[in-house]
């Protein structure tokens, strides 16, 4: 019997390693920039830290990719100087803005004279989102044009962890932790209303370790694991790029690629 999904189910594409993972991903990143920029001239992008960020090197030297007109912003963030080993801003900078021609002003950190105080560091960086998205149109939420996520072992996604309050925070933009159970614990995180406000959201998952994981969160939702609460409300779509290795024990359905 055929599987009948819901019109904004998540899309799955698995590659057979992750090279073809990268070459993909880069492309399908192009698309989104290019769409972007045809409707609004920018493109507003927010990503994610772990193994995501060497993950977009398919973008080095990819002349599809009008950096200028790039907005960076960053899912979540440990609260450590920026130029610090856990830094989710140094690893990205490491991997791909040190090697590519993006202005500097358009890759948005966070505030390094607020890491004292996690309050001000979070209303902080809601202020820089506000400047982005409010004015232009007085949605409640911004709606980013493409947000990259990773999946942790436990089912977390951006500081959004299994069994923690924030997973319930309807209002806020962005919030902080100091709990977290994978190091540093300190962290600012966006929340559900604006990851689920996106037009697109990709996460990046691979490996075997990530096999049982995956197999929770796309076959059993139910569970409520924190990726599993990443739906983003219609027109916006899932998409879950992966190497058959994280997808080895996976029944939900597949999908070529396809720009
Ligand atoms: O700051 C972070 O830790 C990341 O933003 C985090 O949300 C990450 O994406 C997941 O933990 C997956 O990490 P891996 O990709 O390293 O498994």
């Amino acid at each position: 019997m055929a599987h009948h999904q819901p019109p904004n189910a998540p899309i799955l594409i698995s590659f057979p390693d992750s090279n073809e993972l990268v070459d993909s991903l880069a492309k399908f990143i192009a698309k989104a920039q290019k769409d972007a920029i045809d409707k609004k001239g920018r493109f507003t992008i927010a990503l994610s830290g772990g193994s995501l960020p060497k993950m977009l090197r398919g973008l080095i030297g990819n002349p599809q990719i009008k950096w200028a007109h790039w907005q960076v912003y960053y899912v979540d963030e440990r609260v450590v100087p920026l130029d610090h080993p856990d830094s989710n801003h140094r690893s990205c900078k490491e991997h791909l803005f040190s090697k590519v021609p993006i202005p500097d002003e358009n890759i948005h950190a966070i505030d390094p004279t607020l890491l004292n105080d996690l309050e001000e560091l979070s209303d902080a960086y809601e202020k820089t989102l506000i400047h982005e998205f409010a004015q232009k149109d007085a949605a409640r939420f911004p709606v980013f044009d493409l947000i990259l996520l990773g999946m942790g072992p436990d089912g977390h996604t951006a500081s959004l962890f299994p069994g923690h309050e924030l997973l319930a925070e309807e209002d806020r933009w962005v919030a902080y932790v100091d709990d977290s159970p994978k190091p540093p614990p300190k962290r600012i995180t966006f929340t559900y209303p604006v990851i689920n406000h996106a037009a697109r959201v990709a996460f990046v998952a691979a490996g075997k370790e990530k096999a049982e994981t995956l197999t929770t969160i796309l076959d059993h939702p139910e569970e409520g694991l924190p990726s599993s609460r990443v739906k983003p409300a219609f027109p916006g779509q899932l998409y879950w790029f992966v190497d058959d290795a994280a997808a080895s024990k996976v029944a939900f359905p597949r999908t070529p690629f396809q720009l």
